[in-house]
């Protein structure tokens, strides 16, 4: 334990990609003697990997979005009960800090803090700052970056702004020194492909086929491990069993970090966490940012790791999102299962090249999986939890055991209750 015992909260979006990261912090923080507690949505309640000691409050659903004003209203009364219940909680849990990590329950979070002056970081994921941090930039105390340049993060924030890079779990960190997987002419060539927590419908349609077209002498040594929408599993089997290439498909692997050791390269989407997995432990990939998000932020994550040539990306058109099942008219359905075909074949190509530059030799892909490497923050964890320590005094004797005069590390928080408790001594 590196100071008196606190409390903290974390607030996250239901999605992998917010709450990982939260769980990343939480270890960490846990692991200096310091109590934490979650709020999040359902969706989030129920992500596999939540830590033992994390106690969970789920917030009431209080999307604001849309066109219809009673969708606004809806969701404008959701927030405000959620903000009550963060501020309940604030109340009896006596937090020192709250630390948003973006989505939903973010924004009632991040208002209780304000209303009841709780010291507050925001942690961004992303190399574009979200709607919700966009909001409260002005209004926290810091500001947690995964990368140099984040786009619509104002300059006139730069004295609150700590680049720490985006947590991993302790057991994908714990990877980062370990050799690359063994890859000569003769080995299995592992790909593991992944379209974020939820997965992602053009994965399914590129990437057997992109496999398929690969030359013997690679596609002879593959070995296939992909996350599909449960909605596509089987279809997806059934393309590789005629293809006869060996594939292990799950909706979710709850064991990233054993899948990422054994990979040789990645195929699959940009979202934060799993480029910082990437990252943390070098691997090469090619990247498939999703294509609709108005911010483009998938486009923007992959930036660093690809100008140090650790990946490369593929643009998916807009028009491959839409879902043919759901249009009713057969005639428009079929022109658009016609127009996605033919662009699925194109990516599919795109992919199968990729493959070949990236692997063409066991040299080609170990320096791209040292580039990679050496974009990793694997000091994010430990860096986000200094800064969230500094923030929120301690109990004044507390401060004064651990905070010795003069103790250059002594910031935010702690600083201010030395300088309080120099005053009452005067
Ligand atoms: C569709 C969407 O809007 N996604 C966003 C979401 O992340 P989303 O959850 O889609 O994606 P991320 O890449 O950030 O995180 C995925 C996480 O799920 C894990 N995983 C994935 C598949 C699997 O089978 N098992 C498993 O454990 C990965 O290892 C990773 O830790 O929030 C991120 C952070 O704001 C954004 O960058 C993403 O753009």
């Amino acid at each position: 334990m590196s100071g008196p015992s606190r409390h903290y909260v974390l607030a996250a979006g239901g999605t992998g990609g917010h709450l990982i990261p939260a769980f990343a912090l939480a270890a960490e923080l846990h692991a200096r003697g310091h109590h934490i507690a979650l709020i999040t949505d359902e969706r989030g309640a129920k992500i596999p990997g939540k830590p033992e000691y994390l106690t969970t409050h789920v917030l009431p659903q209080g999307r604001i979005a849309g066109r219809n004003p009673l969708g606004w209203l809806k969701g404008a009364r959701g927030v405000l009960r959620g903000r009550s219940m963060a501020k309940r909680l604030f109340e009896s849990f006596q937090p020192s800090a709250v630390v948003g990590f973006g989505g939903y329950p973010s924004l009632p979070t991040m208002l209780a803090a304000s209303a009841m002056k709780v010291p507050s970081v925001l942690h961004e994921q992303n190399a574009v700052l979200g709607r919700v941090n966009r909001y409260f930039a002005g209004r926290v105390d810091a500001i947690a970056t995964p990368c140099e340049d984040v786009d619509f993060l104002d300059r006139k924030y730069a004295a609150k702004v700590t680049l720490v890079g985006n947590p991993v779990r302790e057991e994908v960190l714990a990877l980062r020194e370990e050799p690359f997987p063994e890859f000569g002419e003769d080995s299995l060539f592992r790909i593991l492909v992944t379209g974020g927590s939820q997965g992602a419908r053009i994965l399914s349609q590129v990437i057997p086929e992109a496999l398929a077209m690969l030359p013997t002498a690679l596609r002879s040594r593959l070995q296939v491990i992909q996350q599909c929408r449960p909605e596509d599993i089987e279809a997806v089997r059934e393309r590789y069993a005629v293809h006869g290439i060996p594939a292990e498909l799950a909706t979710y692997f709850e064991n990233m970090a054993e899948r990422l050791a054994g990979a040789h390269l990645f195929i699959g989407r940009s979202g934060a966490s799993t480029i910082a997995e990437l990252t943390a432990v070098g691997r090469p990939a090619i990247l498939i940012p999703l294509p609709y998000a108005m911010d483009d932020h998938q486009v923007a994550n992959t930036r660093e790791i690809v100008a140090a040539g650790g990946a490369r990306v593929i643009r998916q058109p807009a028009v491959t999102t839409e879902e043919p099942e759901a249009i009713a008219d057969l005639d428009k359905r079929n022109a658009l299962l016609r127009e996605q075909g033919a662009i699925f074949g194109k990516m599919a190509k795109d992919v199968c090249q990729q493959i070949q530059a990236i692997a063409q030799n066991p040299q080609t892909l170990a320096n791209a999986a040292h580039a990679a490497w050496n974009c990793g923050y694997p000091r994010a964890a430990s860096d986000l939890a200094d800064l969230v320590e500094s923030f929120g005094a301690a109990p004044l004797m507390d401060v004064l055991r651990v905070v010795p005069e003069g103790t250059a590390s002594a910031t935010g928080g702690e600083a201010l209750a030395r300088r309080l408790n120099t005053e009452i001594a005067q």
